[in-house]
């Protein structure tokens, strides 16, 4: 099977369970969303996929081999993590050079070429870069090596908005050309939405919930206008939040859509997926 398969992992440190039995799928050729809160297990996970670590109990399967210290599965995996692995000492440019050494699937004139799109000086030290820069660079690193299942932990993390839509961007256009299995860690939901496929959210070293953002989409919806007009219709809704502005006011409904009453100031519009799940990993959840 074509996979990253999660097989039974705990993972504990000392009293803390960061990883409790969990087991899923990230099938190939899919956009992932991993999401969840702060010290929900997500960087642990990822950790021990990129073999940074070890789970007490429990299995990776990449393409159907175990992860552990198996360099037939280390060529088919790359993490972009916030770990600084290199040499913070040398150039942008000679190390490149250096991982076009180690890595026979990294397309150098590719990394040249989106260094370039995000005006990354790659005569400068990895030490004297920004820390936006700095991600910059592993992210050009990440999309330039042509491996099949590539992981980011926070890619965007120092980025501005320009950076960050160049970067969603560049892994679009990449994706499209060549179909590979993408794993996005982020707490930028809806910067992503659009671009994920699927979404394994993870709570308190659980899976949560696995599923097509479409079908999350689908959960719910959100009704928009006069705030009067907003609670007559939600009255015998399960509403899981509502923002307001003047007289004006959002609510975010779970369940079936019912008609808009007649002559209606209402307007309805898809379901907000960070209000989705921000409910979801609420204390109790729904
Ligand atoms: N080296 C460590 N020593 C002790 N506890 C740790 C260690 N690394 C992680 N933990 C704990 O394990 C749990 C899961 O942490 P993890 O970093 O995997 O979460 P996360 O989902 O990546 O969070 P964030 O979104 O904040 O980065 C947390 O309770 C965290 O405090």
């Amino acid at each position: 099977m074509n996979a990253i398969q999660i097989k039974n992992v705990t993972k504990r440190y000392k009293n803390v369970a960061a990883l409790h039995d969990v087991s899923f799928s990230f099938e190939s050729g899919k956009i992932y969303g991993f999401l969840g809160r702060n010290g929900a297990g997500k960087s642990t996970l990822i950790n021990i996929i990129a073999n940074r670590i070890f789970a007490d109990s429990g299995e990776i399967l990449i393409d159907d081999l175990p992860a552990k210290e198996n360099i037939k599965v280390h060529e088919k995996i790359f993490c972009m993590s916030e770990a600084d692995l290199y040499d913070a000492g040398l150039k942008v440019k000679d190390l490149f050079k250096w991982i076009n050494r180690f890595y026979d699937s990294f397309d150098l004139d590719k990394a040249f070429e989106i260094a370039g799109k995000f005006n990354l000086d790659t005569n400068k030290k990895f030490k004297a870069l920004s820390k936006g820069y700095q991600s910059i660079f592993k992210l050009t690193v990440a999309l330039s090596l042509m491996v099949p299942y590539v992981i980011f932990d926070e890619p965007v993390l120092g980025l501005d908005a320009n950076h960050r839509e160049l970067f969603y961007d560049l892994l679009l256009k990449d994706f499209q050309h060549n179909e590979r299995t993408i794993i996005i860690a982020t707490h930028l939901i809806e910067e992503v939405a659009n671009i994920i496929e699927e979404v394994v959210l993870i709570d308190q070293g659980k899976v949560l919930l696995q599923d097509h953002v479409s079908t999350l989409m689908e959960m719910g919806y959100s009704i928009y206008g006069p705030a009067k007009e907003v609670d007559a219709y939600c009255a015998d809704k399960n509403i899981i939040g509502y923002d307001e502005l003047g007289n004006l006011k959002i609510a975010y409904v779970l369940g079936e859509k019912t008609p808009l009453p007649k002559n209606s100031n209402l307007s309805a519009s898809a379901m907000n997926l960070q209000k989705l799940f921000v409910k979801l990993t609420e204390k109790g959840g729904i």
